[in-house]
């Protein structure tokens, strides 16, 4: 959907596969793209294949394309967890893989995503998922050792901005304001603070301390995450979802 938008599907040269006709229909009826039943069909026709099913329905998926891959077609996952080796060991040593995590406001174009090149890509084939993954938001070239990190930071961390903003938001009803604007408030207070951190460059401690008047109302607020152990809370999602993620790969 992100590529859609950004005009980088081409329609002739382009196809999706599901086991189901209702999402099929559903991506077609997004994109103008065509979509089959049948995964071979689609790495027959397609020089760049993108392997986005669960990790855990990976090695099914694997099975089903092996066949029809050539040295003429570069597989992208973006699979939490399994590792090039592992996709390698799959569908051959000679396959040009490239390991993505990307996360789900690339269909908004405001994706942030880490990327590994395998041992048999070229670097045209770096690049080329470089320039697909920034047309969608934000890319960054990462050892691969460093990818659990960032699904668990990046790619796990929109759910867990949600969760901030759903409390912010009931925070807001709790004293008083009406659902909507309080989710509103509270959706536009995040998106305006990343701005202001990408767009400044201040780090965050120098932008929050330019907020906290002495004796203030944010000063009082920050105590309140401080005692309830925020900063901690928000690491540890990022390790354990991290840690989940290589668990996905060693157990698929
Ligand atoms: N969700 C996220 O935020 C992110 C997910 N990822 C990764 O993306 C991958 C997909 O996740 P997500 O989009 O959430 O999962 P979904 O379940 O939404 O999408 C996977 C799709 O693959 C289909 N599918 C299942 N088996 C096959 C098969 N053998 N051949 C073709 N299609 C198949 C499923 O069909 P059906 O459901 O009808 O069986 C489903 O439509 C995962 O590996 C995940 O780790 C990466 C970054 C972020
Ligand atoms: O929850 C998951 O497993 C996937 C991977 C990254 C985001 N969602």
């Amino acid at each position: 959907k992100g590529w859609a938008a950004a005009g980088l599907l081409d329609a002739n040269r382009s196809a999706a596969s599901d086991p189901y006709p209702a999402p099929r229909e559903k991506f077609t009826a997004t994109t103008n793209v065509r979509a089959v039943e049948s995964n071979a069909e689609v790495v027959a026709k397609t020089d760049v294949i993108i392997l986005a099913v669960k990790p855990q329905t990976m090695s099914a998926a694997l099975a089903e394309v092996r066949s029809s891959l050539t040295d003429k077609k570069l597989v992208v996952s973006i699979a939490a967890g399994i590792t090039l080796k592992q996709l390698a060991e799959n569908l051959g040593t000679n396959t040009r893989l490239v390991r993505v995590m990307p996360n789900t406001p690339c269909l908004l174009g405001a994706s942030a995503a880490g990327f590994a090149v395998g041992p048999a890509a070229t670097k045209a084939d770096g690049d080329l998922v470089a320039r697909l993954f920034n047309a969608v938001g934000k890319a960054y070239a990462v050892p691969e050792s460093q990818l659990d990190a960032v699904t668990g930071l990046s790619g796990s961390g929109p759910a867990f901005v949600y969760v901030l903003i759903e409390a912010l938001a009931d925070g807001g009803v709790r004293v008083g304001l009406p659902r909507d604007i309080a989710l509103s408030l509270a959706a536009q207070t995040v998106f305006g603070s990343a701005k202001m951190v990408l767009e400044t460059g201040t780090h965050p401690a120098a932008l929050k301390d330019a907020v906290a008047s002495p004796g203030g109302t944010t000063i009082a607020g920050l105590h309140a995450l401080e005692r309830a152990g925020f900063r901690a809370a928000a690491m540890d999602a990022v390790e354990a979802a991290a840690k989940r993620a290589t668990e996905l790969g060693s157990k698929n």
